[in-house]
């Protein structure tokens, strides 16, 4: 018969499982909301964001794309299709957001935002939970939201960027993207924002010019603000990118032996393979903080 002292240590063990459990289960359970920022404008955001999703799609993940990028509705273009409807018409004549739900290759599927974001920010809370409602029931269906942002700080990014589970930071390595880069990670640091941090150094020449660069600037955020940032990644300068731009089609599918192609399956890899932050409520939660955040000083026509 099991002694007082062996019972006890059988019990805590017991417990200790049930706790990592239930740790693991709020890290697993729900679809992870990811935004793609970048601090300076053309580096690569919404190619990214468009290629990473099929690249998940490829690996058995359901993705729905959120175009929040206020100066064009960037992703349809990158498509080569005209939105029957966008967030907008959620916002000002109701209609129901799986409505304004596009088809995409692999099985992605995207909600353009267009003018619709901007009027997120003045929604009274009746027209909200209609919104987050929307989110809510898309949420089951799906394993990503990924939404691209805006570049810069301006109009709303930075609510997108604190209300998301995680946030990938992309950049060139032109040091003035560099600069911004920074600049858009402590800006997060300044409001203690609890999102995941994660990089990627787009059109680098060589891998290992990505990692040095990667290193230096997860290094400077560490020492300078205390803030981690996870490396995922680079992508190299590969000309097949604009080639596919010009087809209006992602180069993941054009070109799918590129190195760009091969790249962003490494990063999605990544993404799945290495232990996901915390979950943070799901997407009616990010809806409702970004709303809150939305009022945040500088969160609105703050360049850099
Ligand atoms: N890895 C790459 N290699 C070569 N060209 C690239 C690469 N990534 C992006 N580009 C080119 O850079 C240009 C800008 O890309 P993209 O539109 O994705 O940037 P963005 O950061 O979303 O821009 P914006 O700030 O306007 O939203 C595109 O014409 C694309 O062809």
């Amino acid at each position: 018969m099991a002694n007082q002292g062996d019972q006890l240590r059988q019990w805590v063990r017991s417990r200790v499982e049930e706790t990592t459990r239930e740790v693991l289960q709020e890290r697993i359970e729900g679809a992870r909301v990811l935004a793609v920022a970048s601090g300076k404008g053309g580096v690569g955001k919404t190619s990214l964001t468009l290629n990473l999703s099929l690249a998940l799609a490829d690996r058995g993940q359901r993705v729905v794309v959120l175009d929040a990028d206020l100066g064009l509705a960037n992703i349809n273009i990158l498509l080569g299709y005209e939105p029957v409807y966008t967030l907008w018409d959620v916002v000002e004549r109701h209609i129901p957001l799986r409505d304004t739900v596009q088809p995409g290759p692999k099985g992605i599927r995207i909600i353009p935002g267009g003018s619709g974001i901007a009027e997120l920010a003045r929604l009274d809370t009746v027209e909200i939970s209609h919104i987050i409602e929307g989110f809510h029931e898309l949420e089951g269906e799906c394993d990503w939201l990924m939404i691209d942002t805006g570049a810069g700080l301006s109009e709303g990014v930075l609510a997108f960027v604190l209300a998301a589970d995680e946030t990938l930071v992309v950049t060139n390595p032109e040091p003035t993207a560099l600069a911004d880069a920074y600049g858009l990670i402590k800006a997060v640091w300044e409001q203690e924002g609890r999102v995941a941090l994660k990089l990627v150094m787009n059109r680098v020449k060589s891998l290992d010019q990505g990692a040095k660069l990667g290193q230096r600037l997860t290094d400077l955020a560490q020492k300078a603000l205390g803030q981690s940032v996870e490396f995922l990644g680079s992508i190299a300068d590969d000309a097949n990118v604009a080639r596919a731009v010009m087809r209006q089609e992602p180069f993941y599918l054009a070109y799918p032996k590129s190195e760009a192609t091969m790249a962003v399956g490494d990063i999605a890899d990544r993404l799945l393979h290495r232990v996901p932050p915390p979950r943070r409520g799901g997407w009616g939660a990010f809806m409702k903080r970004l709303m809150d955040n939305w009022t945040i000083p500088g969160a609105i026509n703050h360049q850099g």
